[in-house]
């Protein structure tokens, strides 16, 4: 499996407002990098928290990228993949359309009425008591035979994919603002490390919009 984390924050660093309404940091040359990333996945991963604030689609927009897909024997759109220890995400989410096929990740937690609704339009994948154990949600994913995996935020759970050594490589878009604000989402937040900081490789540097894309590897822990 190899997990490939891509975000746009502010030069800040800001994946939002404190309001954390979904906001277009990225310019359209960054979008359209954006949407081949996604067609080179097998699946988009995203945490509730990014369901709630933005109701992301999550597909490729491209036809030219579709059509790629399909003639390449794989379907139009990557897997969707929510992580939602208690079944938050609302029936009527863009993501649980028929788009494309979705996961929704949930705990032991999960309410079984929450269950049953989300049953109906998604493959359902229990890892974990209270909160989804990620080791194990994403050894279910990659037994589903997903293996190129792009993760899109928020930052709680960018976070706790760094924390659980998920990531291979961050992309991520700089855009000309300042956002600010203590309560706004950055691109890690979570807990915070305090010791064993995940360390970065430099891949490469590319200007883009008015802003850069900075790639990195991450190293073994
Ligand atoms: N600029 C950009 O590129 C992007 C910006 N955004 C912005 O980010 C914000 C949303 O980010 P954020 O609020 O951090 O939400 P996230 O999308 O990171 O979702 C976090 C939620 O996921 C659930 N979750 C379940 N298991 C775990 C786990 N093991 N680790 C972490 N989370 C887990 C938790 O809810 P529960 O306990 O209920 O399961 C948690 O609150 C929005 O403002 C959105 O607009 C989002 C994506 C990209
Ligand atoms: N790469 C990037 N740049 C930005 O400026 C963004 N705001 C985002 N947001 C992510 O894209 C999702 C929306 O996807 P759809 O257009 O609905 O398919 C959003 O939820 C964030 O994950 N990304």
């Amino acid at each position: 499996m190899h997990v490939v984390v891509n975000a746009a924050v502010s030069a800040d660093g800001k994946l939002s407002s404190r309001r954390r309404e979904q906001l277009a940091i990225s310019g359209a040359d960054d979008f359209a990098r954006v949407d081949q990333v996604r067609a080179a996945s097998d699946a988009i991963v995203v945490g509730v928290g990014t369901v709630l604030a933005d109701d992301p689609h999550l597909t490729v927009k491209d036809e030219d990228l579709r059509e790629q897909r399909r003639e390449d024997g794989r379907p139009p759109n990557p897997a969707r993949v929510v992580v939602d220890s208690n079944g938050r995400t609302p029936t009527d989410a863009e993501i649980l359309d028929d788009e494309a096929a979705t996961y929704v990740c949930l705990s032991e937690a999960a309410p079984v009425d929450r269950r049953a609704d989300l049953a109906d339009r998604a493959e359902l994948i229990t890892a974990g008591d209270e909160r989804v154990d990620l080791l194990r949600a994403f050894a279910a994913l990659r037994e589903a035979g997903l293996e190129r995996i792009m993760v899109e935020g928020g930052g709680e759970l960018i976070f706790s994919l760094f924390e659980a050594g998920l990531v291979d490589e961050l992309r991520t878009f700089v855009g000309p603002n300042v956002i600010g604000g203590r309560d706004a989402p950055t691109l890690a937040d979570g807990e915070g490390f305090v010791a064993d900081f995940p360390t970065l490789d430099l891949e490469s540097v590319d200007r883009l919009d008015d802003g850069v894309l900075l790639t990195w590897r991450v190293d073994e822990r």
